[in-house]
């Protein structure tokens, strides 16, 4: 066999294992789902224009859409593949960038997470301009007694999902001229928030991340909903919460014991 020939060979060879990573029959494959959820997402107003998208990891393989597509459009075809461990590309699709976005979605993997979704939600980027109007720039967004609260999970490593009465808050970084730049702020607000599964990022959208595709979704929508309420609750002159002086902590704590007092006393005493 001439040597040009036996290198096509091989390079075609290389070029079929790789396209195995993404070639799939089955709806739930990693790269079936992402271009099937960006559809989705695009309908929703979340992934417009370019902005925004989503990563799985499924096992030791990242998935990552590449950048600067429209991803409403993408196939299975042009998703990248990325070890895990070692952070090397198992495929890189021809022509094609990696999206900007993935050192945050990494910065998700190791939380722990399965699947990371980044929304140009306008929902999330009002929200964060009212906080920063209303609270100033180190506020984070904090909402309760809202039911939808109930799909927000308690946090790493806690079972179960927040409850009616519970606060909930997701912390606000400042955005970047530059998407990977946002990575070392988005380290900090987790860990000063390790409840959170979600960062606002200001002016920009919010990042979303779960323990797999399902709870990356799902509280995608909670928290999309929540946020277009909070944003025409603002209009109506409505509170989030209520606020925590530590007169509104003792009120709150007051309220809680109640139940317990003979009545009219509250209204005796807290006129
Ligand atoms: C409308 S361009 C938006 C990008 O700069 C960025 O914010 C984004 O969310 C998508 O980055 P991409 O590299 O295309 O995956
Ligand atoms: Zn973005």
């Amino acid at each position: 066999m001439a040597a040009e020939s036996f290198e096509e060979d091989a390079s075609s060879s290389v070029a079929a294992k790789e396209d195995e990573l993404v070639i799939s029959d089955s709806a739930q494959h990693p790269a079936n789902l992402i271009c099937e959820l960006c559809r989705k997402f695009y309908n929703w107003g979340w992934v417009t224009g370019t902005g925004g998208g989503t990563s799985i990891r499924h096992g030791d393989h990242i998935f990552i859409a590449p950048s600067g597509v429209q991803k409403e459009m993408m196939q299975p075809r042009d998703i990248f593949v990325m070890d895990f461990h070692t952070r090397n590309y198992l495929r890189r699709p021809p022509s094609l960038k990696p999206s900007a976005c993935t050192p945050l979605f990494l910065a998700a993997y190791d939380q722990g997470a399965g699947c990371c979704i980044h929304t140009h939600s306008q929902w999330a980027v009002l929200v964060t301009l009212l906080v920063e109007r209303d609270l100033g720039k180190d506020a984070c967004f904090e909402i309760e007694c809202i039911e939808q609260i109930k799909g927000v999970p308690k946090g790493k490593g806690k079972q179960g999902n927040l409850g009616y009465y519970d606060r909930l808050r997701i912390p606000i970084i400042e955005n970047t001229a530059h998407e990977e730049d946002l990575k070392d702020t988005l380290e900090g607000a987790i860990k000063k928030y390790p409840d959170a599964y979600a960062v606002l990022v200001r002016r920009h959208g919010i990042y979303i991340w779960g323990d797999n595709v399902v709870k990356a979704k799902t509280l995608c929508e909670s928290l999309d909903y929540i946020f277009q309420l909070a944003v025409e609750m603002r209009k109506q002159k409505l509170l989030w919460a209520k606020p925590q002086t530590t007169w509104g902590k003792f009120q709150a704590w007051f309220e809680s014991t109640t139940t317990t007092l003979p009545s009219g006393y509250h209204t005796q005493l807290y006129p």
